[in-house]
């Protein structure tokens, strides 16, 4: 069987600088699912021209920058991480070759080859976060996936997890009798008695 090499990290956006080239109907999405996630993400938009949606979606994030404008190199300067989302395919693989030579990741919204990294679809029940990857084959089988799991966890889970990490934060002894106490009480979640 084919298996899915990517390697999973959550980012704290509100510590990064993030630039989304692009203000369409795919630059909407992207910035979108960064608010969702994280309101508080530090996210440039630059654009020849913006959506009005573009305009809903940010309204109320002090963070987040629209620059309407034709891309150019500058752009990427003090930037940590790069969405190109533009139309424009040549326009995309040109920055890239900008981002790699500043070593900045980026994702190619029309390439995947030319992406260090994919948007993943992400389950959300308070403190808890689910983020699904197909390796790219279906983005729409991972939005699928999203809602199957999102009815399938009880929004209780979240008085759950509060209450576990008032018990970590409680438990005294070694690290050793820590984990060996934390792995008992949450055993009922996998036992199949
Ligand atoms: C999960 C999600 C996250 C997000 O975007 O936030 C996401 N795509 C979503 C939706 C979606 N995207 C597309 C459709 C239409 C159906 C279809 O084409 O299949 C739908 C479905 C819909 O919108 O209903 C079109 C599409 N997507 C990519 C290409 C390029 C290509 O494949 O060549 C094209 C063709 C463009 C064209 O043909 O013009 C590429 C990527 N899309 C990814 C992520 C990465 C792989 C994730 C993985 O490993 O599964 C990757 C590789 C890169 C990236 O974008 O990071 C988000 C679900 C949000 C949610 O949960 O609600
Ligand atoms: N990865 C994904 O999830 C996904 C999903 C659907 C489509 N796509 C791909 O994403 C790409 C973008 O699609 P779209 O529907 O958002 O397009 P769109 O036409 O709605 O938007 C294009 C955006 O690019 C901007 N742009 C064009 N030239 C520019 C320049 N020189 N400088 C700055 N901005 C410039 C425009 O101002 C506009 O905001 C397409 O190639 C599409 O195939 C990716």
């Amino acid at each position: 069987m084919e298996t899915n090499h990517l390697f999973p990290v959550f980012f704290k956006l509100e510590q990064l600088q993030v630039l989304v080239v692009g203000g369409g109907n795919v630059g909407c999405e992207k910035v979108n699912a960064i608010l969702q996630n994280c309101p508080a993400a530090r996210v440039t938009v630059v654009a020849t021209w913006f959506l009005p949606e573009m305009d809903t979606i940010t309204a109320g994030y002090p963070n987040v920058t629209l620059v309407q404008k034709a891309f150019s190199c500058g752009d990427i300067f003090g930037k940590d991480l790069v969405i190109a989302a533009t139309s424009d395919k040549e326009l995309n693989t040109c920055i890239w070759e900008k981002a790699k030579a500043s070593k900045v990741l980026i994702n190619v919204a029309d390439t995947p080859a030319l992406c260090d990294f994919y948007l993943g679809s992400v389950v959300q029940k308070g403190n808890l976060k689910i983020a699904i990857s197909t390796n790219g084959k279906s983005p729409t089988i991972a939005k699928r996936l999203k809602e199957v799991l999102a009815d399938a966890i009880p929004d209780s889970l979240e008085n759950v997890l509060q209450h576990l990490n008032a018990i970590r934060d409680r438990l005294k002894g070694d690290f050793a009798d820590k984990v060996k106490k934390l792995n008992e009480l949450t055993s009922v979640l996998v036992d199949k008695k």
